[in-house]
């Protein structure tokens, strides 16, 4: 069963359509990484599978339950963190975490258990006492991830957990997820490549309101293996450009100077080709380097096709 399945969801919002065709499954635990450029449909996407919003034409189901109809099981499923969580400031996390477990209907007990949990996962039990107004902008993107893990959902959805904080906060939400990606399924959006590169088990990418791709990150990263080879070689006679032009495995070939960065179609074959030639024809080179295609040129390569 699909933890979360998203099936032709529409969005209209007068003359805009904000989403034309959201449609995608996730199996398992682990980290989703939802990529799309501002404007593509994330926000409201996340909106509709939190059940703050309702899609004009579509279905959501959260762990089997339709998002619309079996909304109270699924407030049981789902946990969310807005990119900008709100707070009463003047209360102390320990607090806060206690008057969110009440919400949720949870015993003395259990929120004190779950409180201290909680707060010691993500790293903020030292902090418990303080007021939460004097928190850092990743203390309380923190805080609000244990918020919204209070009622152990299965499925934890983050709306750009990481886009407005700085390098360290950055890097402690990153930790954060990474830790839990192996309890829960994560749905996050954002549009940082390099940061969900790290974390994400999963791609799903939004452009103009339709999914282009959805794919686990290995087969994604296969499946665009579409590499690089950057060489640089000492100066000659030889004209390598046409050398290399009359061989279909190298498709794109860059260079300025003696300087070179070749887009090769099967790495395996080029990496095989091109020593070859280059000792056929006498060519020495100084520098040979294969870079295989980042998320960022994969992404960039979807959107664009
Ligand atoms: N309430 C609304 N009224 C009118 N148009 C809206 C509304 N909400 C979203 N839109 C439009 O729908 C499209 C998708 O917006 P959405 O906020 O979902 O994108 P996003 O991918 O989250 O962008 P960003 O990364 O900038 O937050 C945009 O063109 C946006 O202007």
């Amino acid at each position: 069963m699909s933890i979360l399945e998203c099936n032709k969801l529409a969005k209209t919002f007068g003359d805009v359509q904000s989403l034309k065709d959201v449609s995608f499954a996730i199996e398992g635990k682990g980290c989703i990484g939802f990529l799309g450029a501002n404007g593509a449909g994330k926000t409201t996407t996340i909106r509709i599978i939190t059940g703050l919003a309702k899609p004009t034409s579509g279905t959501v189901k959260v762990v089997g339950y339709d998002v619309m109809k079996d909304a109270l099981h699924i407030r049981k499923e789902i946990g969310y963190c807005p990119q900008a969580p709100a707070f009463y400031n003047d209360m102390t996390a320990e607090q806060w975490m206690h008057w969110v477990g009440k919400i949720f209907k949870l015993g003395k007990k259990e929120i004190a258990a779950r409180t201290e949990e909680l707060l010691k996962l993500c790293g903020i039990w030292e902090a418990r006492h303080r007021a939460i107004g004097g928190f850092s902008g990743g203390m309380k993107q923190r805080l609000g991830i244990a918020q919204a893990l209070i009622n152990r959902p299965k499925l934890l959805v983050l709306d750009e957990p990481v886009s407005a904080l700085d390098p360290m906060g950055r890097y402690d939400v990153l930790k954060l997820i990474e830790k839990l990606k192996s309890d829960m399924t994560i749905f996050m959006s954002t549009h940082i490549l390099d940061d969900v590169e790290r974390v994400a088990d999963h791609i799903v990418i939004i452009d103009k309101g339709s999914v282009l791709l959805s794919q686990p990150m290995d087969e994604l990263k296969s499946s665009y293996k579409e590499s690089m080879i950057h060489l640089t070689i000492e100066p000659t006679t030889v004209d390598l450009v046409s050398i290399l032009q009359t061989e279909p495995v190298f498709k794109k070939i860059h260079h300025e100077g003696n300087s070179f960065t070749i887009e090769c179609g099967d790495i395996g074959a080029a990496n095989e080709k091109l020593p070859q030639l280059l000792v056929s024809h006498g060519i020495r080179f100084t520098n040979y380097r294969v870079a295989e295609a980042n998320l960022e040129q994969i992404f960039m390569k979807v959107v664009q096709s």
